[in-house]
Order: structure tokens, then C-alpha cells, then sequence
């Protein structure tokens, strides 16, 4: 890992005076807003109706069997179902929690990742439009979209494209089909380790490249597809990344043909989220610092230059996050799990989770919200010690080495977002120790899973909230999964030849060395069977 990660090590170049136009609020440069977009809907079926119109296309051509004229493509499809209906939804940038008086607020054409105060923004929808639909008319709408492959809405993320960008045109959207991510069942886990029947695993990280990062960056990145064509100044789009954020970014830029830069901590993440970028063709520095030095260049960075800032500081990546959420209440047919366990590093998730949740409610999808938990690694625990001193004192910490590396961060952007989404879910944080997370990781990958150490942070904590009673045995409870395993494989050869230092490996099952001769392999098997008995 050092001597790849080495490879590609490189020192940034000292600040210049920047020709280039600087975002809002970084050196007030105004931007025109655009004119008004066109919504992009169709009353061609019931998956990709238009909540406003119901007159059909009737001067369209006959479609084939499969909706799709002879020579037209999924894109083009939808482009010819599209009518010319005026906007019937909205969002805009608005300060995060601001109160009732305040009227700061931003199109979401504009470049602008902070309030004028120096506070985080959050995206606003007009929930008034919205209302105008009821809960059961949402529900409908976006179970109709589930599993087909009409533009854009094969999406999970796009699927809810009217809470999402409603104002985007499908011809913008940049998507890989993210999403619609497998609730699967742990039934062997739950019943094996905490005596549970209804315990979910929510797999995020089976996705796209691996990770719920690509849930946001289709996101973010279908915004800037827009903002290029708007003729607004971005050259490219860059993030500092322990890992996930830097693939999900230089895929989603690469299928666009956007040039993508990432900002990686040197010989902080595993080899194959190194990879993912170098592969997908951006422009990676290896920077001889942690995720939240890196965090620090970039913001400076993005200042500076027309790169796009790609991290969750930018409130639009939490828009494609939060559909994660009401994709678990889908997938319960719209009943509400009692928990979600949700790992946190930077933030951004947890917040995501919430807002997610929450809207739900609001329009009428679900009558009540979950209770959340973040978990954090011990070695890096900001938001647990914040929650421990009772959400009285926040203070950034130094992250320690974990093998949660995802998560290795000790000073979280969006603090004030997880802070109010725990604090209005009547949520809990907990942490875990470098062997708690391990032997979980373990305990859940021997029942079938192969899970990341980030899940495994999410799993103790459920361990521990089950052994002090506060999670009951029947308890409706979803573990939400964050990355694939596969990019973490290190840490489990690492786990499972008892290689790591003052951890017991309690769980480690590694292979057994045998000749290459019928009797010795007969023996070692005889000696494996002797204390099975059938079915067990
Ligand atoms: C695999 C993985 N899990 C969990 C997280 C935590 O998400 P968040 O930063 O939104 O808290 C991250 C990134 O930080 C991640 O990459
Ligand atoms: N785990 C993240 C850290 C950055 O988080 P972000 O959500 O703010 O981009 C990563 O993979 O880089």
C-alpha cells in the first residue's frame, strides 16, 4: 500500500492569484439565474406520469412492445414523452436550520456551498407542491417506478426525481442506475448473535462502485452536467476522500466526460479505492496528510478555482443520500422499521437518513419516524464524545489509524446537520472499539454477509444497544451497510491470520496447511467432520 500509494504521491503547488471566477460568497461573484426549465415529465404510464398534466402526446408515433421507437434509445424515449408543462416543483439552497425569518436563499444553479454567515445550506423543496399530491398518491408513483429501465427513473435515486432535482432535465442526468439496493434479511445473524427475527441489513455498498457515495454523486454530478450547459464555470469537479467519495466522483465525471480531481490522504486508503480513480481517468493527488487535512486543501482549493466541490459540504449530495431511506420504507411495503443504524464519518449520511425520513412524514407517506443511531470507530469519535457531554460541547479530535479508514475523520463538515437529525430522531451514538468492530465484521461475514469494517462499526453498536435492553428482541431493525467488502479485503486477511497486534481475532477462521496427499487430506477432513452433525 505505502510504496503504490507512493507511487502517485505528488505535492500540491502553492496558492496563485486565480484568473478564474470564484464561487458565491468566496469572492461574491453574482451569477445570472437561469431561465426557467421546462419540467420533464410524461403521462405515457403510470411509472413516469407528470403530477401536473394529463393529456397525453397524441401526435406521438407508435411505440414497439418495449415503449421505445425502432431507433430510439432510453434517453430519447423519455425526451419524446416529455410535455411542455411549466414547473410544478421546486427546491433551492436555504441556510441549514435557519428560522422563520430568514429569506437567504440560492437557486440551485448557483455555485454556492456556505450561508452568508459561513453556515452549512441545505436544500429546500416546496413542500406546498408537493402536499398538493397525498401521501398515498407518492407511494403509488414511486412503487411504479421500481425495477424498469425508462430514463431516468430505473434510478432508485431518480425514481424520486420530484424530491430529488425536480427541476433538472432527464437529458442532464448522469445516473448508472444507482440505488435500489438489496434489504436483506439476516435472518442467521439476528437469530445466531442477538436472538432477533427482524434484523436488516440495508446493502448500500453493493452498488455502482461500491459504496452508498454514488447514491449523492449522481447527483451532484447530473448539477454540474447542468451547470456546464448553462455555460457556468466549472472545469472540473474535486473532493478530498478517504476512499468512497473519490470513486463514486471519478465514475460519475468519467461517464460524463467531466474531469474529475481527488484529493486522497497518502497511504490512508486500501488499494482498491486507490485504484478506482487512477482507472476512471482523474486527476489524483496523494497528499502526504489525514482525510481532514485533505478536506482543508480542497475548500481552499475550490475557493480558488473552478473546480466544483464534491464532498457532502455541498448539500446537494445528501438530496440523492436521503432516498436510501425511503427506499427501506419501500422496500417494507411503507412500514416504518423501530431503528436505523447508520456509520458515520464526515456526516453527511446520518443527516441524509433523517431528511429522508422526514419528508416522508411530512407528505404523508408514513405516520412516524425511526430512531436513529450513528456509530462511530473509537479511533475517531467527534460526534460520540458531543453526544456523551449530553450535545453540550463539540470539539474536532486527531483520528487515529482504524480499519474503518472510511470513517477516519476527526473533524466531520456536517457536525450541525448530525447534531439536529439525532437530536429531533431522539437518536443515540455509539462507538466501537478497533475488536469490537472486527469480531463483528467477522461474526457477520461467517453467516453469509461480506461486509465492510464501517458496517461492522454499525453492527456494534446494535450489539451493545441489544445487550443494554434498549434495542428489544423484536424489534423492526435495519443495519445500514455503507461500501462493498471486497474494496476492504485487507483487513479481514489482516483479521484472519491473526496478524494484528493485541487483538484476539476471536473469530478468525484461516485456511489449514495440508500435503498434497490423499491420507493427509483425509485426516485433516475426518478431524473437521468428527463435530458436525448433519444439518448443523
Ligand atoms: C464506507 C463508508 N461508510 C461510512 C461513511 C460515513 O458517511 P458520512 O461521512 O456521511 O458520515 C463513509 C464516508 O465517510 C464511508 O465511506
Ligand atoms: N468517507 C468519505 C469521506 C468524505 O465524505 P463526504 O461524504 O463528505 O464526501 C469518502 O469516501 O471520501
Amino acid at each position: 500500500m505505502a510504496s503504490s500509494c507512493s507511487l502517485f504521491h505528488s505535492s500540491l503547488s502553492s496558492k496563485s492569484k486565480s484568473k478564474f471566477p470564484l464561487p458565491r460568497h468566496q469572492n461574491n461573484t453574482k451569477f445570472n439565474r437561469p431561465p426557467p426549465t421546462v419540467i420533464s415529465c410524461t403521462s405515457s404510464s403510470t411509472y413516469d406520469r407528470c403530477p401536473s398534466t394529463t393529456s397525453s402526446n397524441s401526435n406521438s408515433p407508435s411505440p414497439l412492445k418495449s415503449g421505445r421507437l425502432a431507433d430510439e434509445n432510453i434517453r430519447d424515449e423519455a425526451r419524446r414523452h416529455r410535455s411542455i408543462a411549466n414547473n410544478t416543483f421546486s427546491a433551492k439552497y436555504v441556510p441549514f436550520n435557519a428560522g422563520p425569518d430568514s429569506t437567504e436563499s440560492y437557486s440551485l444553479d448557483e455555485i454556492v456551498y456556505r450561508s452568508l454567515s459561513g453556515g452549512l445550506l441545505d436544500v429546500q423543496h416546496d413542500i406546498e407542491a408537493l402536499k398538493k399530491f397525498d401521501g398515498a398518491y407518492w407511494r403509488e408513483l414511486f412503487d411504479s417506478r421500481v425495477g424498469k429501465t425508462t430514463w431516468p427513473y430505473g434510478s432508485g435515486v431518480w425514481s424520486k426525481k420530484e424530491w430529488v432535482l425536480p427541476e433538472i432535465d432527464p437529458d442532464d442526468i448522469v445516473s448508472a442506475f444507482e440505488g435500489n439496493s438489496n434489504l436483506f434479511w439476516a435472518e442467521r445473524y439476528g437469530k445466531q448473535f442477538l436472538g432477533m427475527n427482524d434484523l436488516w441489513v440495508k446493502h448500500c455498498g453493493i452498488s455502482h462502485t461500491g459504496s452508498f457515495k454514488d447514491l449523492g454523486m449522481t447527483v451532484l454530478v447530473s448539477q454540474v452536467n447542468r451547470l456546464r450547459k448553462l455555460k457556468r464555470p466549472v472545469v472540473g469537479v474535486g473532493c478530498a476522500s478517504t476512499g468512497d467519495t473519490s470513486a463514486a466522483l471519478s465514475a460519475y465525471c468519467a461517464a460524463a466526460g467531466i474531469p474529475s480531481i481527488v484529493f486522497l490522504p497518502a497511504n490512508k486508503i486500501s488499494i482498491a479505492q486507490l485504484i478506482q480513480p487512477i482507472a476512471n481517468g482523474a486527476f489524483v493527488l496523494s497528499i502526504d496528510t489525514d482525510f481532514d487535512g485533505c478536506m482543508k486543501l480542497i475548500r481552499e482549493v475550490t475557493s480558488e478555482l473552478p473546480i466544483y466541490l464534491a464532498n457532502s459540504l455541498n448539500s446537494l449530495r445528501l438530496e440523492g443520500q436521503k432516498t436510501a431511506a425511503i427506499e427501506i420504507l419501500q422496500q417494507f411495503d411503507w412500514e416504518v422499521p423501530d431503528w436505523v443504524i447508520v456509520p458515520g464519518g464526515n456526516l453527511g449520511n446520518i443527516y441524509a437518513f433523517y431528511k429522508g425520513f422526514k419528508m416522508c412524514q411530512e407528505l404523508g407517506l408514513i405516520d412516524r419516524e425511526p430512531r436513529l443511531v450513528c456509530s462511530q470507530a473509537a479511533n475517531a469519535n467527534p460526534l460520540y464524545l458531543c453526544y456523551k457531554s449530553g450535545w453540550i460541547q463539540f470539539k474536532a479530535v486527531k483520528a487515529n489509524t482504524t480499519f474503518a479508514s472510511a470513517i477516519q475523520i476527526g473533524d466531520p463538515v456536517s457536525i450541525d446537520r448530525a447534531v439536529y437529525a439525532l437530536k429531533n430522531s431522539n437518536g443515540i451514538v455509539e462507538e466501537a472499539t478497533e475488536e469490537e468492530l472486527m469480531d463483528a465484521m467477522a461474526q457477520a461475514d461467517s453467516t453469509g454477509m461480506f461486509i465492510c469494517p464501517h458496517t461492522g462499526v454499525a453492527l456494534s453498536a446494535l450489539i451493545k444497544l441489544r445487550n443494554s435492553g434498549v434495542i428489544a428482541a423484536g424489534d423492526r431493525t435495519v443495519v445500514v451497510s455503507t461500501a462493498h467488502g471486497l474494496k476492504f479485503s485487507q483487513s479481514k486477511v489482516d483479521y484472519h491470520s491473526k496478524k494484528i497486534p493485541d487483538m484476539a481475532c476471536r473469530f478468525a477462521n484461516p485456511p489449514v496447511q495440508v500435503k498434497a496427499d490423499f491420507g493427509s487430506v483425509m485426516d485433516v477432513l475426518k478431524k473437521y467432520l468428527g463435530n458436525k452433525t448433519p444439518n448443523h
